[in-house]
This record gives C-alpha cells, sequence and structure tokens, in this order.
C-alpha cells in the first residue's frame, strides 16, 4: 500500500504543476494547425488526438486546421498525374482542385475526425465553404515579381466564425480543411492550411495559434544552423519574413498575421515529437519559436 502512494505521488506532481497553465488557459480558444508533413505516422496521428482531446477537456476550445501537402501530392502521383508548386503554392488547375478537395476533405479531415473520436462525440468535420466560414478571392503567386497565373489558388477575404463558434459552444472540436467557398463564381478555392488557420485565429480571437510542423521550429539561419529562435516580436519576425524560404513563409506569414490581429502568441512546433502540443501549453520550456505582439515583447 505504502509502495503504490509512493510511486504515484510524482504523477500527482505533475498534475499540480499544470494547475496554473490549466487556469490560465481555461476557456480561451487554440487554434491548432495540423500540417501535412507532421503526420508523419499512426502512432503521432493518435498522439495529436490525445492531446486535442486532453486541452478539451481541460475546459479549453482548440480547433484544428488541417493541411496535406504530402498527401495530395502522393493522390496525384497514384493517379500519374503531374502536380508542381509556384512560390509555395500548388497550381490548381480545376481538375486538381477536385483531387485537393477529395483528399483534404474526403481523406485527411475524416481521418482526423475518426481519430479525435476515438475519445467520445467531439469533432465535427467542416471545409471553409461551410456556413461560408471562409470566402475568398483569385490568388497570384509572385515569381520574379511578375505576377503568374495559379488557378483556383485562394486568398482569404473574409471569415465568418459563427459556424465554428457554435460547435465550440456545444463543447465540439471543429476539424477544418482549408478550402474556401469562392466570392469571384460558384466554384471553390485551394487555400493554403496556414494561413487558414492564420485568418480563423484571428476572425475566433483565439488566445494561440499553433503550428505544428516537421521542424523544431524557426531556424536563424537555416539551412546552415539548426538553432532555434525560441521567441520574437511581431517587428523582428517583419524584419526575418524576406529572407524565409520555402514553407516556412506562409507559417510566419500567418503567424504575423495572427498576432497583429489580436492572437496574443503564434507559435511554430514541432510536430514529430508527440505530445508536443501538452508539452508547449502546459510547461514553462516552450519547445518552439513563440511570436509575441510587439508591444508584450523585446523589440
Ligand atoms: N528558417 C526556417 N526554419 C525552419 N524551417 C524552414 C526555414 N525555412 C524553410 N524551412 C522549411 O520549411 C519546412 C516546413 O514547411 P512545410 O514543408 O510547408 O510544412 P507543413 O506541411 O507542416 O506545412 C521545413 O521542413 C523546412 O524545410
Ligand atoms: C494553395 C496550396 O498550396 N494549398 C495547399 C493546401 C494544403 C496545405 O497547405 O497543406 P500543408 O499544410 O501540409 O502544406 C496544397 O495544395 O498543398
Amino acid at each position: 500500500m505504502s509502495t503504490r502512494k509512493h510511486t504515484a505521488l510524482p504523477k500527482a506532481r505533475t498534475l499540480i504543476e499544470a494547475l496554473p497553465w490549466l487556469t490560465r488557459h481555461n476557456g480561451k480558444t487554440v487554434v491548432i494547425k495540423f500540417g501535412g508533413n507532421a503526420m508523419v505516422d499512426e502512432e503521432l496521428k493518435a498522439a495529436f488526438a490525445q492531446d486535442v482531446v486532453f486541452l478539451r477537456q481541460a475546459g479549453l476550445r482548440p480547433v484544428v486546421v488541417h493541411g496535406g501537402g504530402p498527401q495530395i501530392t502522393a493522390q496525384f502521383d497514384r493517379l500519374g498525374l503531374v502536380t508542381e508548386f509556384k512560390a509555395g503554392l500548388r497550381v490548381t488547375t480545376p481538375e486538381a482542385m477536385d483531387v485537393v478537395r477529395m483528399v483534404l476533405a474526403g481523406q485527411v479531415q475524416r481521418e482526423l475526425v475518426g481519430l479525435l473520436n476515438q475519445h467520445g462525440p467531439l469533432a465535427v468535420g467542416l471545409t471553409g465553404e461551410d456556413a461560408h466560414t471562409m470566402s475568398a478571392t483569385k490568388r497570384y503567386a509572385e515569381l520574379d515579381g511578375e505576377r503568374v497565373d495559379i488557378g483556383r489558388v485562394g486568398q482569404i477575404t473574409r471569415i465568418d466564425a459563427g459556424a465554428v463558434q457554435a460547435l465550440l459552444d456545444d463543447g465540439r472540436i471543429p476539424v477544418i480543411s482549408s478550402i474556401a467557398r469562392s466570392e469571384d463564381d460558384g466554384h471553390v478555392y485551394n487555400v493554403n492550411a496556414d494561413t487558414a488557420a492564420a485568418a480563423l485565429a484571428a476572425a475566433l480571437g483565439a488566445e494561440t495559434l499553433m503550428v505544428l510542423t516537421d521542424v523544431e521550429g524557426l531556424y536563424a539561419d537555416w539551412p546552415s544552423s539548426d538553432d532555434v529562435i525560441s521567441q520574437l516580436t511581431a517587428r523582428e519576425l517583419e524584419k526575418l519574413l524576406p529572407e524565409l524560404a520555402s514553407g516556412m513563409v506562409p507559417k510566419m506569414e500567418g503567424c504575423l498575421y495572427a498576432v497583429r490581429n489580436g492572437v496574443n502568441t503564434a507559435r511554430v512546433i514541432d510536430g514529430r515529437v508527440q505530445h508536443s502540443i501538452l508539452l508547449e501549453i502546459f510547461t514553462d520550456e516552450g519547445i518552439g519559436t513563440m511570436v509575441v505582439p510587439d508591444e508584450e515583447g523585446t523589440a
């Protein structure tokens, strides 16, 4: 009996350590972007689902916005079709849009909803099309100073967060695919998932935007070094933006947009580390890169 008590004590301490964080975050909305590159294996995806459900049961209001770039590319491969990116955005013909929509809404979103719902009737999947959650107009890519037509790629013009708020109020976990309804015509647009998550976080007045990816955070001098910048202000990030490359660009632009539009912190964290969400929310040692608004920072 006494041995059992003794071995259980560290567990109680761990729970107590989380108390100030639980108090601080109670009732707060957290938008979590789960990148396609972070969905490495089944175990990680299951741990992701556990973390999100944990947040919900601990009194937070988590919202998941998911990507699926590698999964979309794999589907193109299976179909024997070629797909290309320009300035980090997928060239999306109307036929390609069908594939993007099928993979994001029909495959990746369904899988995440299924994993979350193993813990109860919690997750509800939707795309930005549903209830006009995300509206967009055509976005062009900038290549060597030239405007390039990349098809049905959208830039978000409006977020109607009503349906997402209603789901949160009902105790659900919304899982959202980055597809937007078109303001221009009756069709839909492919939206980068980082951009979609940032826009939604701002519209929801979220406390935190958390972007899970396949690196430890923002590297100061990528690819020469893997020193992670643990914290920076919006102004510091703005100065760094022109030097960033590839997939980090929409992530950091999204973080900047979020903190400049009412979100308290925006973080990029390593989705390959199991339970990285819990480590980031409930401990002092943040594990990735945290962007804070100017007035709270050190710029
Ligand atoms: N400064 C940087 N710090 C970290 N990663 C960077 C940086 N610049 C570019 N990257 C690249 O960005 C990638 C993450 O973006 P992306 O591949 O789009 O991921 P996701 O599918 O999670 O959205 C990293 O794997 C890395 O190759
Ligand atoms: C316009 C554009 O490029 N859209 C992305 C949408 C998915 C996405 O952003 O997925 P990750 O977060 O996994 O990169 C695409 O088609 O790949």
